[in-house]
């Protein structure tokens, strides 16, 4: 199912792909023989993965901050220079803070909404536009997160997520008449660089109230991305896949004071 040439002469950009699930999934992507492009805000963080990313196929990496509609336009000039062509596109990158709802201020939601919400579609627009419909072609999955019963403690990206999951079922409507599909997985709580910037105190003792008893892996939140992406899923669209060891039907994600 994941053999080393699966997805030979496929190219593939994976933002937010210097570190954690992004860059997990870039390294599942390479072991099937795509070619992949990594993205973030941090040029030092994408030279030192694109390096240890090396072994294992063809990567190159392009500074975009995913809010900056011209830096993303630039991201797809690089790729159409240097490989004519855009197969894959994973929307990972994004963030958020933990906070109460009543302390978030219009200029904190605005953030992150504007970061994992307009920084998605400005990602999704220009690539879709540049590569994927010109094609009649292409394959997208969007990471958003465990939004099943609202956020609470954040609810600013379980917002902006939701946006992105009800984006996803549009666009793979709209867009199936040019042969693109469009897939959103929503991990529970992943044991990744990003999850080593919340408080302790948050963390503590989350594992119990999984079903599962315990939190996620990066690759395993890979092997789903990298799944919805091959022609082994090329009749599921429109979906958004949990991937939570069954956390979201068991209750709070944060214990609220
Ligand atoms: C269980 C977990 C499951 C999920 C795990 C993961 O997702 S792991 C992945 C985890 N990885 C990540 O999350 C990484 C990516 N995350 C980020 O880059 C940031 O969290 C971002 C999305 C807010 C973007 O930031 P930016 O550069 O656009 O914005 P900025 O920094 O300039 O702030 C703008 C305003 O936002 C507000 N505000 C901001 N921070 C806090 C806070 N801690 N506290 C309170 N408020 C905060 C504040 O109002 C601030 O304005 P001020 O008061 O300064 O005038
Ligand atoms: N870990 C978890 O438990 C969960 C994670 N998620 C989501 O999965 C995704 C990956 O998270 P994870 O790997 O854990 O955390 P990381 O913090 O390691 O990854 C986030 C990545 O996004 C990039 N990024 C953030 N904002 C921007 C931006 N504006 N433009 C370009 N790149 C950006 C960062 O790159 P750089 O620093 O170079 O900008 C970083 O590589 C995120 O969207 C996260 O919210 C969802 C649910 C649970």
């Amino acid at each position: 199912m994941f053999s080393s040439d699966l997805l030979k002469e496929r190219i593939a950009v994976v933002t937010g792909g210097g570190s954690g699930i992004g860059y997990a999934i870039a390294k599942q992507l390479l072991n099937m023989g795509a070619t992949v492009c990594i993205s973030g805000r941090k040029e030092e963080k994408l030279r030192a993965a694109a390096e240890s990313l090396a072994p294992f196929g063809e990567v190159c990496y392009c500074v975009c901050d995913i809010r900056e509609p011209e830096q993303v336009e630039a991201l797809a000039d690089f790729i159409a220079q240097r490989y004519k062509r855009l197969d894959f596109l994973v929307n990972n990158a994004g963030g958020q803070f933990p906070a109460p709802a009543e302390q978030i201020t219009p200029k904190g939601f605005h953030a992150v909404v504007n970061n994992n919400l307009n920084g998605t579609w400005n990602m999704t627009y220009t690539m879709a536009n540049r590569f994927f419909i010109p094609q009649k072609s292409g394959s997208i999955v969007n990471i958003i997160a465990n939004i099943y019963r609202g956020f609470p403690g954040m609810m600013h990206t379980g917002a902006a997520r939701a946006g992105v999951d009800n984006m996803t079922k549009t666009l793979a409507v709209e867009w199936s008449r040019y042969g693109i599909r469009v897939n959103a997985v929503a991990p529970g709580i992943i044991q990744s660089t990003g999850l080593e910037q919340y408080p302790e105190s948050i963390k503590q003792g989350i594992a119990e109230t999984i079903p599962l008893k315990r939190l996620g892996t990066t690759e395993e939140v890979a092997y789903l991305t990298a799944f919805l992406l091959t022609p082994m899923a090329a009749y599921i669209t429109g979906e958004t896949i949990y991937i939570d060891g069954g956390q979201r039907l068991r209750g709070d994600m944060f214990k609220l004071n």
